[in-house]
């Protein structure tokens, strides 16, 4: 298919797109863009983005960079370990921060600090953490409903490294997430929700890429979009070919990946190449880029941005998880694609001035302030 066709004759969006299939228009006659009209009840739209992912509780530690030696785990990764590797590693570490995280569940927050309508799918279990973990991604606005396990393995952490540099290397004991299945798929938000985007980190878990599977079809039904991060390069190394595969059978329409993730999946370390690649396989590719900035493509359209100069970087967790979050949003609004882009710049930049995966203080304000009208 050629590229980009998947996303029909008006290449703007998916707010733009779904629109178009349903059938109005949101523009009021002022013409800013955007307003949530009357419309969009009468569509069912309900939500602007759905997001799906390993419901987990960061333990954020500052870390000196010997650590990772000792522990024999690669600096910017994410590994899995189970529960006593957990236990003992935090016994290993000095005072931590505990705040809730997961990357699609940031990436969703990230969407309501933005003032637009999220939904998440996670599993945590019935347990202090779980609890605390349902409260505060309803606090910040986000539509949470799946079920908690109860009688199973206790809630997600993961032990999050910070080098004095800001990277961060993340050690993550799944615990309940290995529960979430295709009956959390709650098919009324998939079809309510403009774009369904799910994290790569999804495909570790047993079960949890057929509920992708699921709700990506149904999603498709819907005449909705879906999307994906690939998470991290050792995830890529694990399910490439499956990831491909999601994309080149028009599975997904939007791909997230940072440059190492880039080049694991092309099995390159030629950025161009893998990136013309990228724009081969999937509707709409995006590549993020750390301190130089990100990249949208869309067919023959090439639409970076620069990341915004930040004095000190604190903590890069979640930079990828709200750069998405700002991109989705920006789509979801209509912008060129380039200023979606430099929207998720701008939320990445924030995350990493401060310790914590999500938002630290209103996107729609930091949003406006920078000019940007959502
Ligand atoms: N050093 C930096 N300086 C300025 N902005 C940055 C920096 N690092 C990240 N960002 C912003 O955050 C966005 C996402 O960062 P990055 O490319 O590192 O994603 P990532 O590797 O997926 O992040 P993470 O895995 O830590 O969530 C960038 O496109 C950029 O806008
Ligand atoms: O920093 C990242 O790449 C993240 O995706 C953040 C973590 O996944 C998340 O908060 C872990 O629970």
């Amino acid at each position: 298919m050629p590229h980009g066709s998947r996303l029909g004759p008006h290449p703007a969006g998916i707010g733009a797109c779904t629109r178009r299939l349903i059938g109005y228009e949101t523009r009021d006659p002022a013409g800013a863009p955007g307003r949530i009209h009357e419309s969009d009840f009468m569509s069912d739209l309900r939500f602007d983005v759905l997001t799906i992912g390993n419901a987990i509780v960061d333990i954020l530690a500052r870390i000196e960079d010997d650590l990772l030696a000792r522990e024999g785990v690669a600096k910017g990764m994410m590994r899995l370990v189970d529960g006593a590797q957990s236990a003992a590693l935090y016994d290993r570490i000095g005072p931590a921060i505990e705040a809730s995280g997961g990357s699609a569940a940031n990436t969703a927050a990230g969407v309501a600090s933005l003032g637009l309508r999220a939904a998440y799918f996670g599993k945590v279990a019935d347990d202090a953490l779980g609890r605390i973990y349902r409260h505060d991604i309803r606090a910040q606005g986000v539509h949470y409903e799946t079920a908690a396990l109860v009688g199973g393995a206790p809630t997600a952490t993961s032990i999050i490294l910070i080098s004095p540099d800001g990277e961060r290397t993340m050690n993550t004991h799944l615990g309940a997430c290995h529960a979430l299945s295709p009956d959390d798929i709650d098919e009324d938000v998939v079809a309510g929700s403009a774009v369904t985007y799910v994290e790569g980190y999804l495909w570790d878990p047993p079960l949890a890429k057929d509920a992708c599977r699921k709700a990506f079809a149904l999603a498709h039904a819907s005449g909705r979009k879906t999307a994906i991060t690939l998470s991290d390069s050792f995830c890529v190394d694990r399910y490439r070919g499956e990831f491909l595969d999601l994309m080149r059978s028009g599975t997904v329409d939007i791909v997230f990946a940072n440059d190492s993730e880039l080049k694991a999946l092309y099995e390159t370390s030629d950025r161009a190449s893998a990136i013309e690649a990228l724009r081969a396989d999937c509707a709409i590719g995006i590549v993020t880029l750390g301190a130089e900035g990100a990249v949208a493509l869309r067919g023959t359209e090439t639409a970076p941005a620069p990341a915004f100069p930040i004095d000190r970087i604190e903590d890069l967790t979640g930079a990828g998880d709200q750069f998405a979050a700002g991109f989705l949003a920006g789509l979801a609004r209509d912008l060129p694609l380039a200023e979606a882009v430099r929207l998720g710049c701008l939320c990445g930049t924030e995350v990493i001035g401060h310790v914590g995966p999500r938002p630290a203080t209103s996107l729609k304000d930091l949003a406006a302030q920078t000019g940007f009208r959502l």
